[in-house]
């Protein structure tokens, strides 16, 4: 009989969640490792060899640590959960003239869902995974009992980011047992127990199912004839709508995005809206991707079960972004966000999380972004969006 009881750990093959197998192993666990397989890359016209965390090498990485500490490891085969939910809504997105961000996505609705599934049949009360973000309970005050993610103690590895979608359920049964460490403790450690092929094994930042980071080919690919279906649409000017030239179809490009925009214009250009009826992309200087405002939709909330009056928050718009003192203010199942000072490149389609300290209070999906002069006339802006 183990000292803590079984645990399911997440298992990438990488270094973090290596780590935290062994930690928890150390601890006295019953450590059950688990590597989901989520996508088949040859199947996305992957031709390089496949290093993400769903490759055969990967899955060795984790059945190793494994083998050598002595507890089972298995491998999950998601590929039909993942499939169409992720794939369809990454593709719908863009579709939209939107810019998803289908980890958070993969995160909230599919792993989490998957582990605690099979946590139950293996009879394991918790799952554990590599995150760097902390995980408590609240006792006390308005969120009494509420589970809490905070950000890890590595501001530069901190991913209480892509966390905040996880249901309060789950997070009752979630450990993260990095959250009070370094990587470059994770890295010590990794070299002390004799695991040097994690330390040198390089990260991978790509979505799992986009080869090369090409995610305009990946379209291509995945939708036949969108190319000659968006083809011939205009860029316009940001401000007076002068048709700049000719771009390749809405669905290719991203706000904030400056370099493929395939022509000169004597200063740089960043894409600042996306017109999907019209097929029109807006370019602008630098200072035009500013927005004082946004709606956020699709809610979770975590600190709290809603947003309790007007509320002070930094808010990020995007995984690195450093987040912007904003205020919140919740209307059903959605959050206007008014900034304190001008946010650039807010892209619908992405989260934002709002923090009170290092807490994350909860995010959503962004709606649409908007320039407001007059702030107090934001209270209908909820109104224009439609989910
Ligand atoms: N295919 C997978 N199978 C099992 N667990 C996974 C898988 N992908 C991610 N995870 C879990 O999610 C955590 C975060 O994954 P992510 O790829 O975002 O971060 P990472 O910092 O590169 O972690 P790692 O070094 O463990 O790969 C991992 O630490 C792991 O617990």
């Amino acid at each position: 009989m183990s000292k803590h009881g079984r645990i399911l750990v997440a298992m990438s093959g990488g270094i973090d969640s290596s780590l935290a197998a062994v930690m928890l192993h150390e601890e006295g666990y019953e450590v059950i490792g688990m590597t989901m397989k989520t996508w088949d890359y040859a199947s996305s016209g992957g031709t390089k060899k496949e290093t993400g965390c769903c490759s055969l090498d990967s899955i060795n990485d984790a059945r190793n640590i494994a083998v050598n500490l002595g507890f089972p490891h298995y491998i999950l085969d998601i590929r039909e959960e993942f499939g169409d939910y992720v794939i369809d809504h990454f593709t719908g997105e863009y579709l939209e003239g939107r810019t998803p961000n289908p980890c958070v996505l993969c995160n909230t609705h599919i792993k989490w869902d998957a582990l605690l599934r099979r946590a139950d049949r293996l009879d394991c009360e918790f799952i554990a995974t590599g995150h760097y973000a902390h995980i408590r309970q609240e006792a006390g005050g308005l969120a009494d009992g509420r589970y809490v993610i905070s950000k890890g103690v590595d501001t530069l590895k901190d991913q209480s980011y892509v966390l905040w979608g996880v249901s309060q359920e789950s997070l009752s049964r979630t450990k993260l047992p990095l959250g009070h460490l370094r990587k470059s403790e994770i890295r010590d450690m990794a070299r002390e127990k004799g695991f040097i092929e994690l330390v040198t094994k390089s990260e991978s930042y790509e979505i799992c199912f986009v080869p090369d980071n090409d995610y305009r080919g990946f379209l291509k690919r995945r939708i036949p004839g969108l190319e000659a279906e968006v083809a011939g649409g205009n860029f316009v000017m940001e401000g007076t709508g002068k048709i700049l030239g000719k771009h390749q179809g809405y669905p290719f490009y991203t706000i904030g995005q400056r370099k493929g925009l395939g022509m000169a214009f004597g200063q740089p250009m960043f894409v600042t809206e996306i017109r999907k009826e019209t097929n029109e992309v807006v370019l602008g200087i630098d200072t035009d991707l500013l927005r004082d405002g946004m709606i956020v939709s699709k809610l979770n909330l975590q600190k709290y079960d809603h947003i309790p009056a007007p509320m002070e928050t930094i808010t990020k718009v995007r995984y690195k972004d450093a987040g912007t003192p904003a205020t919140i203010s919740q209307t059903g199942d959605k959050i206007e966000v008014l900034f304190e000072q001008g946010v650039s490149a807010i892209a619908p389609g992405q989260a934002a999380v709002f923090y009170e300290g290092d807490d994350v209070v909860g995010g959503g999906w962004i709606m649409k972004s908007f320039r407001q002069a007059n702030p107090l006339a934001a209270t209908n802006q909820i109104a224009n969006v439609s989910a």
